[in-house]
């Protein structure tokens, strides 16, 4: 059995990674998912150009079926992810996230890192939640093409984008028809569902402290919404912009319906905040027991195979 995909001439030995924000802050944190077996590639935490210490209190807590978060993007600044992923981007190709608070900060990062000895994969985040006072991008049509048209006016590096969730066909009709105007090398969709409420039943009080306790949802009950979202963009992409399907994935079988749905690569959030990186190998041997049932030994055999009813 063959797990191996490719985006944009880079060769994955297998489709599975981090999602950006999970283990991957620091270099002993990253390491770790470079070293994990069963772990193809994986990406660094969105990236400012500067440190941020993020949003201030707890900020993370799990809930029943998943995560919420309102991080506010804490990060060790462009450079320190810069460093890190020119250092081992020949041992495995890797993806560098980067989320600028202005498009000005989009648009310089990309400067710099075009400028750089870096030859992977960029991850444009659009879709952070949990700024207070910003709102997520991808949401916003025409500020979405606008950043792309700068962004392609001189970068010319692999680069995909991280979206949002949407949640209305004619949406998945709009953002399609801007993304397949550039020369995207992949989409990662989804990011957590923005602005979720979870209540402490102990305490009559939210769980987490920033945004009086608003946050982005990860985990199984994001699931239906990320498989629709990669179907919907998949169904609708020009098939050179590749999807990394995000959003869900506890089991082998969560992988094998991203995949159904058209992912290219899968990559995984809650689920390895909670497990760790020992989750990768699980993943894939349970992906290739799944195979083997059903006869499968490559994935392009049922990538985007999803069959509808008569
Ligand atoms: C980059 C900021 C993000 C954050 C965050 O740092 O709060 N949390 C998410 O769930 N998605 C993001 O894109």
């Amino acid at each position: 059995t063959t797990l191996t995909a490719s985006i944009a001439g880079f060769d994955f030995d297998n489709v599975l990674l981090n999602a950006a924000g999970v283990y991957c802050q620091t270099a002993s944190e990253l390491d770790q998912i470079l070293e994990a077996s069963g772990a193809g590639s994986l990406v660094t935490k969105s990236a400012t150009p500067a440190e941020r210490d993020g949003n201030a209190g707890v900020r993370f807590a799990e809930m029943p079926l998943g995560s919420i978060n309102s991080m506010g993007l804490p990060n060790l600044g462009l450079d320190y992810y810069l460093d890190y992923t020119i250092t081992h981007q020949d041992e495995k190709p890797l993806f560098l996230s980067i989320a600028g608070l202005t498009k000005a900060d989009n648009l310089a990062m990309l400067r710099d890192v075009q400028d750089s000895d870096f030859n992977g994969l960029v991850e444009l985040n659009l879709s952070c939640p949990n700024v207070p006072g910003k709102p997520q991008t991808a949401y916003d049509f025409d500020t979405t093409r606008e950043i792309l048209n700068e962004v392609f006016s001189f970068y010319t590096k692999p680069l995909g984008v991280k979206l949002p969730p949407y949640f209305d066909i004619a949406h998945f009709d709009m953002i399609a028809e801007i993304l397949n105007d550039f020369p995207l090398a992949f989409v990662n969709t989804i990011n957590s569902i923005g602005n979720g409420l979870v209540v402490d039943p102990e305490t009559d009080t939210v769980v987490i402290a920033p945004k009086g306790g608003f946050g982005g949802l990860g985990g199984e009950i994001v699931k239906p919404t990320a498989l629709a979202n990669v179907r919907a963009l998949r169904q609708r992409l020009r098939p050179e912009i590749k999807i990394i399907g995000t959003g869900g994935v506890t089991n082998g079988r969560d992988v094998y319906d991203h995949i159904l749905c058209g992912a290219d690569l899968v990559s995984v959030g809650t689920s390895l905040y909670f497990e760790g990186p020992a989750i990768f190998e699980r993943l894939n041997n349970e992906l290739i027991a799944i195979m083997a049932e059903k006869g499968y030994n490559h994935l392009d055999e049922f990538r985007g195979r999803l069959q509808t009813l008569a």
